[in-house]
């Protein structure tokens, strides 16, 4: 089946994913782009609509940062946001200054005229009945002289171009972000742009998303086998579940027991899908190489490339050992595709080397099979609870791959994992108990390998101290410390405290990211 789908060209903003992010949200299929594509590419791509996100460049410094041209000549609705609106007018003979007046936040601006764009929407109206909109601005440039056809259809005192149109080509420029939800109504002018001005219907959903996905996984696969590693975490899960509802038998699991795991995980992960899933998965316990590798090493670096290196080295094994396995699958997310893009518009630093089967070394000679390459993670969470996945796995928080390799600060032993498993139990026992599981993004305990003292039962003690840690976060990319309320807390404490030996004191993580980040290592 063919989707009706909108085009989105990036230039760079920061928010570029909250633009894809909107359009899915209105069950319209999309794809983000860097700007630079060929007038090529942009023609084979066929969009019912394409959409100009903003970027840090000025129009009249960086000219090659333009939209293909094609874009302005397929006939179908373009709509330029910020840097996207003052491309276009460039592009089209209009003109584009540095304003006197910066704008950045919060501003009112008044609908002008009748514009399909705006019709209807507006949070509420002047004396004169105009209607008027809170949007989010951010920008330090503006269009000064509209190009040929176009007419003003928002203002406001510092940007008297805020909003422009042509509407006989269904060309739309936005000074402000409709994308962030700072913009009051910019959900309904995504959904204008793309349903009335576009004509796309709501043809992207989950329950016939899956439907397709079997059928291109059966086509993709043939009668070869697929071998995918399950880590039991939301992605690799959810992959699981669809490829297995696609080739059934075909398909093998490894799920890796590296030593470090949480609290009863390998047990849960069979169960679920070795027994109630019947999926086909081969437990390889590891836990001794990994421990044995990990001996003596306490940088964060080097024990992030150590865990990575012996799972490939365990994919390659139990691969070799299959008959027909042709195929390594991995739930490889639409973040993780946009992240690494390399577009021109990327230069990120690396913080940490993010453990990722990615990295395969070419002697393993397995085509990869990624089917989840075009969904962001709450579309992967309503796929898994299309395929039947219990709710508590499909919700679960994110586990990193190294595991309790990056929550054991330093040197891992197995005696520290042993602590640290039982103090995480308890945390997220109480979390749940609490009913605050669901509302923080991610939480867990981490081990410090530091003894301080204490007095227990008149004796003097001198242990370990367990950080507790929980975030609130959209995206895992800037994340703020969870308000946990005091007594949770309390009784997280006193229940480590009493319960794990060997540590006789717990602290809470009150850092944000940034500057510190979600994990400690
Ligand atoms: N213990 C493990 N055994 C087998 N494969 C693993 C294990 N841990 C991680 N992996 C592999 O590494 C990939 C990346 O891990 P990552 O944590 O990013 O994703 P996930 O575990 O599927 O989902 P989530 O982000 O919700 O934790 C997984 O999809 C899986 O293929
Ligand atoms: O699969 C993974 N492999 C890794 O190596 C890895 N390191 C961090 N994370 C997870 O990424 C998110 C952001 O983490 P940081 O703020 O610590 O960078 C958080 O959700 C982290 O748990 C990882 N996930
Ligand atoms: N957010 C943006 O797209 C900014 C566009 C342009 N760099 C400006 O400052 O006006
Ligand atoms: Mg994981």
């Amino acid at each position: 089946m063919s989707h009706q789908k909108i085009l989105i060209l990036d230039f760079g903003s920061q928010v570029t994913q909250l633009i894809a992010r909107r359009v899915r949200e209105q069950q319209v299929y999309c794809e983000l782009h860097p700007f630079d594509v060929s007038d090529e590419f942009v023609r084979e791509f066929a969009p019912a609509g394409v959409i100009l996100s903003g970027g840090p460049n000025s129009v009249y410094e960086a000219l090659d940062w333009k939209a293909p041209q094609a874009v302005f000549e397929l006939g179908v609705p373009v709509l330029g946001i910020c840097y996207g609106m003052q491309t276009m007018a460039g592009q089209l003979g209009g003109k584009v200054e540095s304003a006197d007046k910066r704008e950045f936040g919060y501003a009112e601006m008044r609908a002008r005229g009748h514009s399909k764009l705006f019709e209807g929407i507006q949070d509420r109206t002047n004396d004169a009945g105009h209607g008027l909109l809170d949007v989010w601005m951010s920008h330090g440039d503006k269009v000064i002289e509209l190009p040929p056809g176009f007419k003003v259809i928002g203002s406001n005192e510092s940007t008297p171009i805020a909003a422009m149109a042509d509407e006989a080509r269904g060309f739309y420029g936005v000074q402000f972000h409709p994308e962030v939800t700072h913009t009051l109504q910019g959900k309904a002018m995504i959904a204008r742009f793309v349903h009335d001005i576009c004509g796309c219907g709501r043809d992207w959903n989950m329950p016939d998303y899956v439907s397709e996905a079997v059928e291109r996984i059966r086509a993709e696969v043939g009668d070869e086998e697929v071998i995918l590693g399950l880590s039991g975490g939301v992605d690799s899960s959810v992959a699981a579940a669809l490829i297995h509802r696609a080739i059934g038998d075909q398909l093998t699991c490894v799920f890796v027991d590296n030593g470090l795991l949480r609290l009863n995980e390998a047990e849960q992960v069979m169960e679920t899908f070795g027994r109630s899933l019947g999926v086909r998965v081969i437990h390889v316990d590891a836990a001794d190489t990994f421990m044995g590798h990990l001996e003596g090493v306490s940088d964060p670096e080097a024990k992030r490339k150590i865990i990575g290196r012996e799972f490939v080295e365990v994919f390659q094994d139990q691969a070799a050992k299959l008959p027909n396995a042709k195929w390594l699958a991995q739930g490889t997310i639409y973040p993780d595709v946009i992240e690494s893009a390399g577009s021109k518009t990327k230069k990120a630093h690396t913080i940490k080397s993010h453990h990722n089967v990615g990295g395969l070394p070419e002697t393993l000679n397995l085509k990869l099979l990624e089917p989840l390459r075009e969904l962001f993670k709450d579309e992967v969470r309503e796929l898994g609870i299309a395929l039947g996945l219990p709710h508590d796995m499909v919700y679960r928080h994110p586990f990193p791959g190294p595991g309790l390799g990056v929550r054991i600060l330093g040197e891992v032993k197995p005696e520290y994992a042993d602590i640290l498993r039982q103090a995480d139990a308890i945390f997220i026992d109480e979390l749940r108990a609490a009913d605050w599981y669901d509302k923080t993004s991610q939480a867990f305990a981490v081990f410090l390998p530091v003894k301080s003292v204490g007095v227990m039962g008149d004796g003097r003690t001198y242990d370990y101290v367990v950080a507790l840690r929980a975030v609130q976060t959209q995206d895992f990319m800037t994340a703020h410390w969870a308000e946990l309320p005091h007594s949770l807390l309390g009784r997280v404490s006193n229940r480590i405290i009493n319960e794990v030996r060997g540590v006789n004191r717990v602290v809470y993580d009150i850092s944000g990211k940034p500057p510190a980040t979600i994990e400690w290592e």
